[in-house]
């Protein structure tokens, strides 16, 4: 089965999203998402003008070929920008190959291990009441996980704060938003929506919370330790972890569980983290980290080490993303969790897809392939918007981490 043709696709149903669409001799298509977001048309580059005269002719059904020959074919590895655009040509393949089988994408890395995906959903508020009704209405709905974040007082633009919808999105300027940060201001305020969400909800729900890479390790060891008697399932990205040596000091303070991994983008990023047993779970993605074939080898690491999987789904991962990742959420053996932001309605109708929400739970569907198709005449209605994702400064004014 050869690659005839390969082309990208952008689209901005509300958001931006890139596709890899690839045809095969035999008229059986498969499609991955490549976006990355606010430097989408680096991938969308990389793609036409790098990867895609390389594929045509090619078998399709050489799936590892195909990555190793991207991956060490090109000299130059890793990096967002590279490990997207594979991830994207690799899930378009795994979604050819499922389909030439007529199998759902998640038979062939061996089946089933469970029968439903438990996924966290976002409560943001612009204060600690605000979060506890969004806490509330994502209870209503069926959410047994919620990530809880809420603005704070005198904080402009504090992370994870929406506009008061379901569908956060911070990507929102064609230039960069300025927002404010404070580590004092954050690390008294934090330990205070967590006693109060434990005090309305009761001990069950699951609660996780977000630090975007804000603080030292020190004071993720302080915060970790504050955070104590709430029981979080996790704290996120509590520092940058360029350098992974770090998390020892905030394992050496607290026994909150710590995730980390949504920018990393291969292996040798959480390799330490994962070895050391530094982290609780890893949160790489299909997208973002190499698509199935290297996201199948992160985890099988992890799993030597008892860390569970807990992928990135935020609102810029498009549905091809979510569906390929329920297909390996099903299967692979040391999950965790699943973050499951929701896209909007017009995102859905140019991404039709059989997975579905129920009682806290996703569910990959039965269709051969990952079970994601892309409209393309609709997705041609919603040109591309250039949007960037917001920049973070502390009151003198230093760039800090967003
Ligand atoms: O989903 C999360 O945990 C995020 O931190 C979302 C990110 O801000 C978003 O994906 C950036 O593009």
């Amino acid at each position: 089965m050869k690659i005839r043709d390969a082309r990208v696709i952008i689209t901005c149903p509300g958001r931006n999203f890139v596709t890899l669409k690839i045809e095969t001799d035999q008229g059986i298509y498969g499609i991955g998402d490549a976006t990355l977001n606010g430097r989408e048309l680096a991938v969308a580059s990389y793609l036409t003008d790098h990867v895609v005269p390389n594929l045509i002719g090619r078998d399709a059904q050489r799936i590892e070929d195909i990555w190793q020959f991207l991956y060490r074919g090109a000299y130059w590895r890793r990096g967002p920008v590279t490990m997207s655009a594979i991830a994207a040509v690799d899930t378009a393949l795994w979604d050819i190959k499922a389909k030439a089988a007529g199998m759902p994408l998640y038979q062939l890395l061996g089946g089933r291990s469970r029968d439903r995906v438990l996924v966290y959903g976002h409560a943001n508020g612009a204060d600690i009441e605000q979060t506890v009704d969004q806490v509330g209405a994502y209870k209503d709905m069926g959410y047994r996980a919620i990530r809880a974040q809420s603005g704070i007082p005198g904080v402009k633009g504090a992370y994870g704060v929406g506009k008061g919808d379901l569908y956060y999105e911070p990507a929102d300027g064609t230039l960069p938003t300025e927002t404010l940060w404070s580590t004092p201001a954050y690390l008294n305020h934090a330990p205070k929506l967590f006693e109060r969400l434990r005090d309305v909800y009761g001990p069950d729900i699951e609660l996780l919370h977000d630090v975007h890479h804000r603080l030292t390790p020190i004071e993720a060891g302080r915060l970790g330790k504050a955070l104590e008697p709430y029981r979080l399932f996790w704290m996120e990205d509590s520092t940058p972890a360029e350098n992974q040596e770090a998390f020892r000091l905030i394992r050496q303070h607290t026994v909150t569980p710590l995730a980390v991994g949504e920018i990393f983008n291969t292996i040798w990023d959480c390799r330490e983290l994962i070895q050391n047993q530094l982290i609780d779970y890893i949160r790489t993605t299909v997208v973002h980290a190499g698509g199935i074939t290297h996201l199948r080898r992160i985890a099988d690491l992890a799993s030597l080490y008892q860390v569970r999987t807990g992928s990135h789904g935020a609102t810029d991962l498009s549905p091809v993303c979510m569906g390929a990742a329920l297909h390996f959420d099903s299967w692979v053996p040391n999950f965790g969790i699943q973050e499951y932001m929701r896209h909007t309605p017009e995102t859905d109708e140019v991404f039709p897809h059989d997975y579905r929400f129920e009682d806290g739970y996703l569910f990959a569907g039965e269709k051969p392939g990952h079970g994601v198709d892309l409209d393309e005449k609709l997705a041609a209605k919603y040109e591309y918007e250039p949007k960037q994702l917001p920049i973070a400064r502390l009151a003198d004014g230093t760039l800090w981490n967003w």
